[in-house]
């Protein structure tokens, strides 16, 4: 198998050759260290034809064909077979030693590589073992649910799936899933994989968690900002109610982090060896385009590769869709159904890439790095890798989101590795040079070191938590950080002069969206626009509904100028919504308007959430239609730091702090990016005098300021 693309020294097939070098990944029982586990050997390089990558021919997929996933699992299996799959995996053989472990003390560390069994089998020794057992207080045996969190939402409802379907089940009976917007659960569901945010937000109302006789924190290594904030919130609850266990389950060997953290006497509990091996290969050569690569290494293996075995490519969500673009196939070659698999597509999207291809059909998906942790997706035999990620850095000084494309940790570039190995013997295409692996850093930066705090900060008050500076963090954030986040609540008079949560602080936690967004929303009952905010909050949460395809530019900005509005991109938004609201949100409607149907179908599902809760709260049913004045009004309640003035030199300054940016128009915005440009996304015109009249408070402090200097 050769890897092709722009050297042309050599080797068949035509074209250049992305020589790839050979090493050997996994596979291996026993204990492991993080030096011993990535067994970097290095074979031949890849330049005859007939070298075979990845599969070794002995180890013949074993795989049953039935994931248990949406679409999936079609094929039937008994309840003995499906056992056999389950005692297949490399976790079987620790079940007693691990539940003998977890019986006896409250504080457990795991620790696996990837696909060994964690997620999908402990939770469910953990429930066959009857470790969620307690007596009530009239002395009767009763099982608490076991909480299983992720980081992402595709992880907690897939695996929910496959974990039901091995107990012959429905989801959202005894296995459920609750994430954002969504959540299938019922009074009998004692396994719940939910996301670490939404443990969090349960948290907030059952202070407790009194529901859950185990709490599980999957994926640990991740170390999100939510895990980071549960590992505190669990460790105090776990001091007051004796009879709860938490386990903390990693791939990696973070493990002293952990242990040092719960205590120093918990010893990590180490489960051994992947089910199948999986080949890691390196570019001989730095690539210069990782897309072009990407593209190339996808042509190469539908065409020399195995002919069963899909692709799952790791891309960055700026050049997702484009890459979706640009793929095309000789015709002459059996199709390739391509799938995107990218936060903000809807739920359901994303589940597609789950659903197994048609006959003759190779399945390529194209992900960013939800796909990395914790997903099974069943045919994934080869892994392409470019082993970078779009991170998002926050910076408390400026307010603003620096949004970049870093390398991967080692750690990712193994979690990226173990999607493949899971039914077959699988190949990872790492799209650069060994050398560039060896200098990746080890593990990935805590979240929660690099992100906007505001809201965890509101969170954490809403818990109850007072001193958010000397909290308990894992790793604690810069004290600056969590000032700033202070500041911003207060602005938003989510919290007191004293520090302490208001009244409009303690409805703003309720809502499962950023502080500034949730004080919009709350103000519709003074502006009379619900309905416009809630379309707008909903809007705002997905990347873009407008699709602009390359061949097709010209046209699509044409459709797109029949919604524009000189009154900025809220407006615009709007006028979109709304037309597409009309055509009933029809997928035809919907394609001749470039516009995306997928995340319009997200909008409407997050609206139809977020309405509820609004309801909930008593807000009023209001529109302000046709006029526009209210809403953005409203936005301003939220956004009112969010301001930027035209300058004489064209130029506009953010009122707040003094920057400049770059933008045709506008003064409000959503947010504050930096790419290689500061930019101000989501604009809409406001009115100054509306300043002072909607943000008496900010205005009038930020005016005094401005005299005294
Ligand atoms: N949705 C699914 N469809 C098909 N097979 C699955 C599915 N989920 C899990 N499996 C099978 O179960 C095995 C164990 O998966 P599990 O998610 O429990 O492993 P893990 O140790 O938690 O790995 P990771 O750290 O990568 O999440 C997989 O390798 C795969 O063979």
């Amino acid at each position: 198998m050769m890897m092709m693309t722009g050297r042309g020294d050599g080797g068949s097939g035509g074209g250049g050759e992305l020589a790839h070098k050979r090493a050997k990944h996994g596979g291996s029982g026993g204990r492991h260290t993080a030096k011993t586990k990535e067994k970097v050997k290095k074979v031949v390089e890849f330049k005859d034809k007939g070298t075979k990558t990845g599969n070794r021919g002995s180890d013949a997929d074993k795989g049953s064909g039935s994931s248990g996933n949406s679409d999936a699992g079609k094929k039937e299996m008994s309840a003995e077979e499906i056992g056999k799959l389950r005692e297949d995996l490399p976790i079987f053989n620790a079940r007693p030693s691990l539940m003998k472990m977890i019986k006896q003390q409250q504080f457990n560390i795991v620790i696996g590589e990837t696909g060994s069994g964690k997620t999908t089998q402990l939770p469910q020794y953990l429930y066959e073992d009857q470790i969620n057992a307690y007596k009530d207080k009239h002395g009767k045996r009763r099982y608490g649910a076991i909480a299983i969190t992720q980081p992402r939402r595709v992880a907690a409802i897939t695996v929910a799936q496959r974990v039901a379907w091995e107990r012959s089940s429905k989801v959202g009976k005894l296995v459920g899933y609750s994430v954002r917007f969504d959540e299938l659960t019922s009074p009998s569901t004692r396994i719940k994989y939910m996301t670490d945010g939404m443990l969090l937000r349960e948290a907030m109302s059952d202070r407790h968690l009194e529901q859950y006789s185990v709490i599980v924190l999957d994926e640990a290594h991740e170390r999100t900002v939510h895990t980071d904030v549960l590992f505190a919130l669990v460790k105090d609850i776990a001091q007051k109610r004796q009879d709860l266990k938490v386990v903390v389950m990693s791939a990696t060997l973070q493990a002293d982090t952990f242990v040092n953290y719960f205590g120093g006497q918990v010893q990590p509990f180490h489960v051994a060896g992947r089910t199948y091996p999986v080949e890691v290969m390196y570019t001989r050569e730095p690539v210069e385009d990782y897309i072009q690569a990407a593209l190339i290494t996808i042509t190469q293996l539908h065409q020399e590769g195995d002919e069963e075995g899909d692709i799952l490519v790791f891309l960055t969500g700026l050049n997702l869709s484009s890459a979706c673009c640009t793929m095309h196939m000789p015709e002459s070659l059996q199709q390739l159904m391509v799938c995107p698999m990218y936060g903000a597509l809807a739920p359901q999207e994303q589940l597609r890439a789950f659903a197994p291809a048609p006959p003759n059909t190779r399945k390529v998906i194209l992900a960013t790095n939800i796909a990395e942790t914790s997903i099974t997706i069943h045919g994934i035999k080869y892994v392409v890798d470019p082993g970078l990620v779009k991170q998002r850095v926050f910076n408390a000084r400026t307010g603003m989101d620096v949004l970049s494309v870093v390398p991967v940790s080692k750690a990712q570039a193994r979690q990226r590795c173990g999607r493949a190995g899971r039914h077959t013997s699988g190949t990872c295409y790492r799209l650069y040079c060994e050398r560039t692996f060896l200098d990746l850093p080890t593990d990935t930066e805590p979240e929660i070191l690099r992100c906007n705090l505001s809201s965890v900060v509101l969170q954490l008050l809403a818990l109850n938590v007072e001193d958010i500076l000397g909290f308990d963090f894992i790793t604690p954030p810069p004290e600056s950080a969590l000032i700033a986040a202070l500041e911003t609540l207060h602005a938003l008079q989510a919290i007191s002069d004293a520090g302490k949560l208001t009244k409009l602080g303690k409805k703003m936690a309720q809502f499962p969206v950023e502080p500034k967004l949730a004080r919009t929303l709350l103000f519709t009952n003074k502006f009379m626009c619900l309905n416009e905010i809630l379309s707008l909050v909903s809007l705002l949460a997905v990347e873009n509904i407008f699709v602009t395809p390359h061949r097709a530019k010209a046209k699509a900005e044409a459709k797109k100028r029949l919604f524009l509005s000189s009154e900025g991109d809220h407006a615009t938004l709007l006028k979109a919504f709304t037309a597409c609201k009309k055509a009933k949100f029809s997928g035809s409607w919907c394609f001749d308007h470039f516009i995306n149907s997928r995340a319009m179908r997200t909008v409407v599902d997050t609206r139809k959430q977020l309405k509820d809760l609004c309801v909930r709260l008593n807000l009023e049913d209001t529109s302000c239609a046709p006029d526009t004045v209210a809403y953005r009004k409203c936005l301003l309640a939220g956004f009112f730091q969010n301001i930027a003035l035209l300058q004489p030199d064209q130029s506009y300054k953010v009122v707040k702090t003094n920057q400049e940016t770059h933008i045709p128009s506008c003064i409000l915005f959503n947010e504050l990016v930096l790419t290689n440009r500061r930019y101000m996304r989501n604009c809409c015109i406001i009115d100054p005098s509306w300043l002072v009249e909607v943000a008496p408070n900010f205005f009038s402090r930020q005016q005094e300021d401005q005299g005294q200097h």
